[in-house]
């Protein structure tokens, strides 16, 4: 039987090829798709809206519309408008998977206590490439970070209106906790003026915003001689789609526990 999946935000850039990645998957079958209430795009074809053909599937503007007719809800937005979905899915005991970044830590800590009854998956990125790259870091960060300094370089759209990314957080989180230091400690959030020699401990951010960039993510260990770069880049929004989508599938059936993109590829 297939898992009834919803997407929010279904006229964005991630909803669209929500939809479609949800039409592909042979496990998934899309239930409905969700915008703002004022949205013009109210009751137009989800399959159409995301350019894959007939959907037979009218885009909705209200969660608690459709709350009997879903699985497991798709929600890549912002913050608050996936705060007020995870509520939802909470009430109802639907399965939640979260693509949204920019939270807050309070946000965060908001987003873990809504008491979801059914599994949510939360990652700030969902391609397998990306996932295998967060091992990949806490292996070198093992091996390498007394020695080295790390810095964490990322370039995304014109759009993007967080900085930095999910992802280059999600990986300074991953090399920091594999050498005992707490990321809010160290991070270095872009460099401007007399800053003074670099303190080895830190791990620096910088953000490129331009253009149609869809990800690129790099990490880089510099040590005296030698520099190792890990390096991520995403060339369609396809990859994030399709690692969502098999989330979701993977949540059905799970217990009501708050999983990562790692879990799902049996990456922990
Ligand atoms: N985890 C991952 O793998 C990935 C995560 N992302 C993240 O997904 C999120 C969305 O990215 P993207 O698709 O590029 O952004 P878009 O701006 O293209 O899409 C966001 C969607 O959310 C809707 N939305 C915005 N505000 C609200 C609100 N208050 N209530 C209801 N709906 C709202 C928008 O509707 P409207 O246009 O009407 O405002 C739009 O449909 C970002 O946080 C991004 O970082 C992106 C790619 C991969
Ligand atoms: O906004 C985007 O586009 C992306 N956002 C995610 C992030 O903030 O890391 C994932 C991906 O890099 C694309």
């Amino acid at each position: 039987m297939s898992v009834r999946v919803a997407v929010t935000g279904a006229a964005g850039r991630m909803g669209k090829i929500l939809i479609e990645a949800v039409t592909l998957n042979p496990s998934t079958e899309l239930a409905a798709a969700i915008e703002r209430p004022e949205s013009t795009l109210i009751g137009v074809d989800a399959g159409e809206l995301a350019g894959v053909g007939h959907a037979g599937v009218a885009v909705v503007g209200s969660l608690q519309e459709v709350v009997d007719q879903f699985d497991v809800l798709i929600d890549f937005t912002v913050p608050q408008a996936t705060l007020a979905n995870a509520y939802v899915c909470a009430a109802s005991g639907k399965s939640l998977v979260v693509g949204t970044t920019g939270f807050t830590e309070d946000e965060k800590a908001e987003l873990l206590s809504v008491g979801i009854k059914s599994g949510m998956c939360i990652a700030a990125n969902y391609s397998t490439g990306v996932n295998v790259s967060l091992k990949l870091l806490e292996l070198a960060a093992k091996a390498m970070g007394d020695d080295v300094d790390i810095e964490i370089v990322e370039a995304h759209h014109r759009h993007k209106v967080d900085s930095p990314s999910g992802t280059a957080l999600a990986m300074g989180e991953a090399v920091a906790d594999a050498i005992g230091r707490n990321l809010q400690d160290v991070a270095v959030y872009g460099r401007e003026g007399i800053v003074g020699a670099r303190d080895r401990e830190t791990i620096g951010f910088a953000t490129v915003r331009g253009g149609d960039v869809v990800g690129d993510h790099t990490v880089m260990f510099m040590a005296e001689g030698e520099r190792l770069e890990i390096t991520h880049k995403a060339s369609s929004r396809m990859s994030f789609a399709r690692g969502a989508v098999r989330a979701a599938a993977w949540l059905v059936g799970q217990s009501p526990e708050v999983y990562s993109m790692k879990d799902v590829l049996g990456l922990e």
